[in-house]
């Protein structure tokens, strides 16, 4: 074996230096050390493989990566167009910037186009000592397209995998490491797991993403002592464009964690999948192989994309709020009601559901939000977080003794509404510091939708909104009798008026929330007047 900087013999010891590293930088910092990846990689302007890949692997698992780019290609979903290496003694100059400075936990190798540019690597892994190396030797793209030329072969197979903690080829790269023998089977690539192995690296995964005829994703993994034999289903995708890069990184970040070899692959192994399963039927490119979600996030950034971005105050007009007991009374399932009040205006729905078992809620939660988001209209969820997320609505409603809204808004991030039912002005305060988007102010009147709940009566409505910069809607006891009077006081932050009985405990929805809409239309312009 090569001597080096690389140590990672057994993930104890690892952990031990971890921490000895950790509670040293605290003293220093008075913070915590960070899991940190350096990749060592290329660019790819498409952004699904390469170091853009590697940095939204590691995001997603939450380990800091920081980049040495080596190479700048012009890539998309249909090849590679060009490539533009970067001069060996930028890419010296690169780590050494990253590895005088920052503490980097693992380094995760992609494509390294020139003997040049591993000599410069390996002699900064020897001024730097790093945690351990995760090769993935990029060689050529699945598009055909050379990344690193047969001349690189000997410098890996001599000086680059005898350091590395880890080698990841695919079945071409494995062969081509190997002179060219034949890799079909999963048989042939155990072959060729352990004659990698031969070679240093103290532990081998061959990725069997292109084997032929394979129902699952094979990949073999062999760390000199025994084999395992990983599998996962295959995704029917096209989108499999950087799967190679993002395993490698999700290996070196789990590694960075702190997680043995093993374990660390596994994981990867799972993401991947997970993230193909996810993105299988996005879109982007026009070429063969299209480039998969990381984040698992742009399927539902692409729905409320649709939606009207931010919180629009104005959208508290008249806020319908459901209650499945009158629903069922009158016969109509919560789908219909919402569809029939968004009919005759309502401008926003909360779900309120406090029965319902867990599995029917978030059902009914994403069928409510495929009728609201087709009109534009936010649906919020009473009290229910997690439906709220799972069904990736657009906001949540708390009360008082529900989750703080400043913890709702850590789970949600900023860009979901949060509602807070507020009586006093103190709680219209902690509502507004916690990162609330309105108020829900009440009860005005007496209701029957709420036992034992006290009144504020409009005074207390006048409070509220007096003392609070937040946007209020007006919320119990409201119908179309008392609403003209609430909407007059001429509150100017008062936008809205919440209403349950007055619209689902009605035969007709349509017709009442009509009916509340022409009213409330009618009290605005007065006050405008
Ligand atoms: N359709 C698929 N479904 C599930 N897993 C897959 C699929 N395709 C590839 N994988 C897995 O993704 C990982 C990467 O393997 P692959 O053989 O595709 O690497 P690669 O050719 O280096 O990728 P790339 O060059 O596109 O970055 C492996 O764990 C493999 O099993
Ligand atoms: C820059 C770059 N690195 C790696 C790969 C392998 O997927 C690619 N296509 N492009
Ligand atoms: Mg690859």
């Amino acid at each position: 074996m090569a001597s080096g900087g690389v140590i990672l013999s057994n993930s104890f010891s690892f952990y031990q230096k971890r921490i000895v590293m950790s509670s040293r930088m605290q003293e220093k910092n008075g913070g915590a050390s960070i899991p940190h990846v350096l990749s060592v990689a290329g660019s790819d302007s498409g952004a699904g493989a390469g170091i853009q890949a590697d940095l939204k692997a590691c995001a997603a698992r939450g380990v800091y990566c920081s980049t040495v780019i080596t190479s700048v290609t012009a890539q998309n979903t249909v090849g590679v167009q060009a490539v533009h290496a970067v001069p060996e003694d930028f890419v010296a100059q690169q780590l050494k910037s990253v590895l005088s400075d920052m503490q980097v936990d693992v380094v995760k190798t992609g494509m390294l186009p020139s003997v040049g540019v591993v000599k410069v690597l390996l002699q900064s892994l020897t001024e730097f000592s790093v945690r351990a190396l995760v090769v993935d030797p990029v060689m050529v793209s699945t598009s055909g397209d050379v990344l690193a030329g047969p001349s690189i072969l000997s410098t890996f197979r001599e000086e680059l995998l005898p350091m590395a903690n880890i080698v990841t080829p695919n079945i071409k790269e494995a062969s081509a490491l190997l002179g060219g023998i034949r890799l079909e089977t999963v048989a042939d690539m155990r072959n060729a797991a352990e004659l990698l192995h031969a070679l240093g690296p103290r532990n081998v995964l061959v990725k069997g993403g292109d084997l032929p005829d394979s129902l699952d994703a094979v990949d073999i993994f062999f760390n000199g002592e025994r084999f395992y034999e990983l599998r996962s289903s295959r995704i029917k995708t096209r989108n499999t464009h950087g799967t190679g890069c993002t395993l490698a990184s999700c290996i070196a970040a789990e590694l960075a964690k702190g997680s043995p070899m093993l374990t660390a692959v596994r994981v990867a192994k799972r993401y991947v999948e997970t993230a193909l399963e996810y993105s299988k039927d996005i879109l982007i490119g026009n070429g063969i192989q299209g480039p998969f979600d990381h984040l698992l996030r742009l399927k539902s950034g692409s729905q409320s994309f649709h939606r009207k971005d931010a919180f629009n105050p104005s959208d508290l007009f008249l806020y319908a709020v459901t209650d499945s007991g009158m629903n069922k009374k009158w016969g109509r399932s919560m789908v219909d009601a919402v569809a029939a009040a968004i009919q005759g205006g309502a401008t926003i729905v909360q779900l309120r559901e406090k029965d319902a078992e867990t599995r029917d809620f978030l059902e009914t939660a994403k069928s409510c939000l495929a009728v609201c988001r087709s009109h534009g209209v936010p649906l919020l969820i009473n009290d229910r977080v997690d439906i709220a997320l799972a069904s990736d609505a657009d906001g949540v409603h708390v009360g008082q003794s529900d989750m703080p809204a400043s913890v709702a808004r850590t789970l949600l991030g900023p860009e979901k509404i949060i509602g807070v039912s507020c009586k006093t002005i103190e709680q219209a305060q902690q509502a507004w510091i916690g990162g609330a988007d309105y108020i829900g102010c009440g009860g005005v009147y007496s209701t029957n939708t709420k036992a034992n709940n006290p009144t504020i009566g409009l005074d207390g409505l006048k409070t509220v909104c007096s003392a609070s910069k937040l946007p209020v809607v007006a919320i119990g006891g409201i119908n179309a009798s008392n609403a003209g009077t609430v909407m007059e006081m001429g509150l100017p932050n008062l936008k809205g008026v919440a209403v349950v009985s007055a619209l689902f405990d009605r035969e007709n929805v349509l017709a009442e929330t009509k009916k509340l809409h022409a009213l409330l239309m009618e009290a605005s312009s007065s006050k405008i007047q």
